[in-house]
Formats: C-alpha cells, structure tokens, sequence
C-alpha cells in the first residue's frame, strides 16, 4: 500500500520486482493446472497492443426484450485501486481517489451503457479493519451492504498480494455470487513468472469465477474488462438512462471533491478523521454558490489544514473550485470553513449528521 498508515503485519505474499512493462488482462476460468496458468499469463502478455473496441455507447434504445442490465460490486481492502477502476469503467470522475487509505465513504454507483448492456457498478469504501469507532462501523456495514444483490463481485487486490486485510473482505462474499478476482496494478509487477504460483495460492481462497489480471490505469485493460464482466448480467431492462453516469447529486459530489483535495494536499499527519459538509448549494443560471465547512477532531488539525497564511486553505479551495466549474460546466463561487467537532468520528449521531450510511 502506498499510505503511511500501515495494516497489522499479516502474512504478505510479494513478488520481487524488476523491469517489465503493461500486460492486458485475460480472464481465465478457475484452472487447476499450472499450464492453465502460465498460457493466462501468456495470453495477457500477448495481448498487449491488441485494438481496442469502440466505445459502443446505445445511441437508440434497443428492444426492452435484448436489454442486459446487472449490478456489479467492486470491494476490496483500503487503497487497492477500486475508485479508479470505477472511474475508468464510467469514462469520468465518480468517486475521489487518493493516495491515502480510507479515501472512498460510501457507496457510489457509477452506470455505463454500451449497445444493449447497462453496466451498474458500486465502488464501496475499503473494508476497515484497523480502528471499531463509529466512522468505520459505518463504511464496513456499506460494504457488506454492497455485496449482497449484485450479480457480479469484482474482488479488488494488489496483484502478488494477499494479507489479512484482503481475506477480511473476501470472508464478507457470499458463495452465491460470481465473484472476479481482479489482481490490480499489475504494472507493478516485473517478474510475471512467478505469479502464476500466487493465482494458483488465490484459487484455493475463494471459488472465483475468473482471474483478472491488469491496471486500472490502463484504458485497454479497463476495456476488455466490459467483455469479461458483460456475460454475468442477466436480460433485464436497464434501471437508468443510456447517458447517466452516477446515481450521486452535484452537491454531493462537491463535498466529495473538497475532502479529495483535503486529502491530497495535506500530509498524513492529517488524521482520517476530517470531512466535509456542505452548508449551502444555490444555483443561480450558470453559477454555483457552494459553502461547505471541513470538519476536525482537534484544534492542531486546523491549523495543518488552513496552513500558514492560509495558504493550503486557499489552494485546497482553489484546486476544488476548478474541478466543480469543469463537472457544473459553469461559474463556482466556493466558500470553505474548518470547525472542530471533536470526537465526531466516534459519535454514530454525528457520523450519521454528516451523511454517512
Ligand atoms: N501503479 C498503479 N497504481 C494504481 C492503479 N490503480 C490505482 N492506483 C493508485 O492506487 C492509489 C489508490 O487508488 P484508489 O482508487 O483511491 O484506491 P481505493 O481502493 O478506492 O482506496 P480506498 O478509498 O481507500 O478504499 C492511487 O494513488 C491510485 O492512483 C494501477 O493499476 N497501477
């Protein structure tokens, strides 16, 4: 994980590394062999540089009759990649990434239409384990929220990875679903042999569907991805429409891309335990009057956030005040306050005040 916040030492299984460069994903049907394995691999290697489909978004609706239509959980421990999964299957910003642990707090459906299939993902917060307050009761029961109903599992690790963050949250899946194992950043993997051994470790954890590896960074991965997760999804009419990206309001991805750039240009002395609340939403025309207040456990995290002379206020204002004239397509007037609430993460009242499940 690239967060300074470390998991309780558990058994890590990791590959060495050395040069190498982008594979695409192959899935393969759970094999027993260790030729089944090495020829997934091989194929993957292959396949890089392969074309591309075209984005096939429906521009006519077609028959309710051929309509493919299925829920998809992405889930996995803090920082493995879901987010921008999410945000690269949706071919726009959804849900806040960073390099930070704890960066996604709830569930946020991102939908992509393509010919007669409608995609409906869910990205969940990463699995807690680490601290029982108030805060993660409520991201873990999201979570295990989001597992039951979905018709597909994308179960989201480091490739070469395994500790006991990653088997906390593959207990939560039921054996009902399909589940995908999804072995991200793969490009940081650089000796792809000695993988195989470590798929063939994962086959014994979980009754998974398929093995994929890849990059969520990686646009032709994120394709072939579609193809893979595609056959799971029952006919069924589709639930939105064929242009709708999130089931998540402006205003509430305000307050999302404030607390992504708190998270971003504050240290990791900055604790977890700050959000964002948005007061006031007002929409004249073109123009959006937005006033939100970030919210604090102590005094000393003020301070670390307004910065001297207020500049990394300023800046965590000015980079969020951007990025919501880019999503509103118009002007943004953003206000931003830090209070101290202290204890608030701790306080199932308070964590339910500030919009969490
Ligand atoms: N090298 C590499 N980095 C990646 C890849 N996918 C994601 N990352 C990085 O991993 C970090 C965490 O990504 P997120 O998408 O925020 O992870 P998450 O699983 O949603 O994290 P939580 O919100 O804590 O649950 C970010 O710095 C990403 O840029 C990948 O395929 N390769």
């Amino acid at each position: 994980m690239s967060t300074g916040k470390k998991e309780p030492s558990p058994p890590v299984e990791t590959l060495p590394q050395a040069e190498g460069t982008t594979a695409s994903p192959r899935s393969v049907e759970p094999a027993q062999s260790q030729d089944a394995l090495d020829a997934m691999l091989a194929q993957a290697i292959a396949s890089r540089g392969a074309a591309v489909p075209a984005d096939d978004s429906a521009s006519s609706l077609p028959p309710v009759g051929e309509q493919r239509c299925g829920l998809i959980a992405i889930v996995g421990k803090p920082n493995v990649g879901k987010s921008t999964l999410l945000n690269a299957l949706v071919g726009q910003k959804v849900s806040i990434t960073s390099r930070k642990a704890q960066t996604t707090r709830h569930r946020i459906t991102g939908m992509r239409t393509r010919a007669a299939t409608q995609f409906v993902f869910v990205d969940t917060p990463g699995f807690q384990t680490r601290h029982g307050n108030a805060l993660n009761r409520s991201l873990n029961r999201t979570v295990v929220g989001a597992v039951n109903d979905v018709d597909l599992i994308v179960f989201v690790v480091e490739a070469g990875q395994f500790n006991l963050a990653d088997a906390k949250v593959l207990a939560l899946l039921p054996e009902k679903t399909p589940a995908i194992l999804l072995a991200n950043k793969f490009d940081l993997i650089h000796r792809r042999a000695e993988i195989a051994p470590w798929l063939r470790a994962m086959q014994e954890r979980h009754n998974f569907s398929e093995f994929v590896p890849m990059s969520a960074n990686n646009a032709k991965d994120v394709e072939r991805l579609f193809g893979i997760c595609e056959k799971y999804l029952p006919v069924q009419p589709w639930m939105y429409g064929a242009d709708e990206l999130t089931d998540r309001s402006d205003r509430f991805m305000a307050a999302e891309i404030i607390r992504e750039k708190l998270f971003r240009l504050t240290g990791d002395e900055l604790p977890y335990t700050s959000t964002v609340v948005i007061e006031k939403y007002e929409e004249e025309g073109n123009l959006r009057r937005i006033a939100a207040t970030i919210i604090v456990e102590r005094d000393g995290h003020k301070g670390m956030i307004i910065g001297e002379k207020g500049e990394k206020l300023k800046r965590i204002g000015t980079e969020a005040r951007h990025e919501l004239e880019t999503l509103t397509g118009g002007k943004v007037f953003l206000e931003i306050w830090v209070k101290v609430r202290s204890g608030w993460a701790d306080d199932e009242a308070r964590v339910k005040t500030f919009g969490y499940e």
